[in-house]
């Protein structure tokens, strides 16, 4: 059943081959709680973005994905400690964040719908560039196609790829990128798919991901929640390979065909 269909490359570009020691991590958390209207939503959440590929964020419904995210950008309030590149991050306001170079694509896309397609991007400029116009045109020709064509009047699937591109566009330190699929019908899933494993080889991704096949296509490291606690780190394969572990804690019978969650 499943296959890597998209590109197998993301998920095997941070093991290696040689014996060598990994990289750092580009972001290391420790200890984050965070809240939203006096809720506490994430309680103990110790997680590393490996330092190339794609790590996956995963969790059942209403664990803290998100929240945890969130907090990382500063769009909630939060403790504990955030470090990229080494330098702690964890008191910067959002805005600082992402110009060290910390690059969310929201779940919901959030576009600006009376905005144009190239009006979206030019927004997402930082200044003094280098703005990537050549990588996002490459992976999404449609967007020059439609750069005229207001943002709210595109598809599910468009959105998201505004929304991916306008991350793209500037030169990151990492990606954090919450559910690109979520909606999308099978070919537009496999579209952002390789999008993702080619927006891997730029910068290092953060994904938060139901869709077990993604996932396995993509990930090369899984760090999965329960109650707003991280509870396992390791391997994505060997995580999605063990059905006992799957279900436990996603809800989801996995081994090697494990599909969408
Ligand atoms: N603005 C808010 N006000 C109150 N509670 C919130 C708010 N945002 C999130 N929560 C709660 O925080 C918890 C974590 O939510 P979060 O969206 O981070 O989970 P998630 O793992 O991303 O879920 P999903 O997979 O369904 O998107 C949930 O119980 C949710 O109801």
């Amino acid at each position: 059943m499943t296959s890597r269909t998209f590109s197998s490359s993301a998920a095997e570009a941070s093991s290696p081959a040689d014996g060598s020691t990994a990289p750092a991590p580009v972001l290391v958390v420790r200890d984050l709680a965070a809240h939203v209207a006096g809720q506490q939503v994430v309680e103990h959440v110790d997680l590393e973005v490996a330092a190339t590929g794609v790590t996956a964020l995963l969790g059942r419904n209403g664990v803290g994905k998100t929240s945890t995210i969130k907090a990382v950008m500063g769009l909630i309030g939060r403790s504990g400690t955030i470090e990229l590149d080494g330098e702690d991050i964890s008191t910067l306001p959002t805005f600082k964040v992402a110009s060290r170079g910390v690059a969310y694509v929201p779940e919901d896309r959030e576009v600006f719908s009376g905005l144009t397609v190239a009006e979206n991007l030019r927004l997402a400029e930082r200044r003094g560039g280098p703005h990537r116009y050549d990588l996002v045109y490459e992976l999404f020709p449609e967007l020059r196609e439609r750069g005229n064509q207001a943002a709210g009047t595109l598809s599910g699937g468009q959105q998201q790829m505004v929304s991916l591109a306008r991350a793209l566009l500037n030169e990151n330190r990492v990606l954090l990128i919450d559910e690109p699929t979520k909606g999308l019908a099978p070919r537009l899933v496999t579209d952002v798919a390789h999008a993702l494993a080619r927006a891997a080889e730029v910068a290092p991704v953060l994904l938060v991901e139901q869709n077990l096949h993604v996932v396995r296509d993509l990930a090369h490291h899984v760090v999965v929640l329960t109650d707003g606690r991280s509870v396992h780190h390791g391997d994505a394969a060997a995580f999605l390979d063990d059905p006992v572990a799957t279900q436990r804690l996603l809800g989801v019978h996995g081994g090697p065909a494990a599909g969408a969650a």
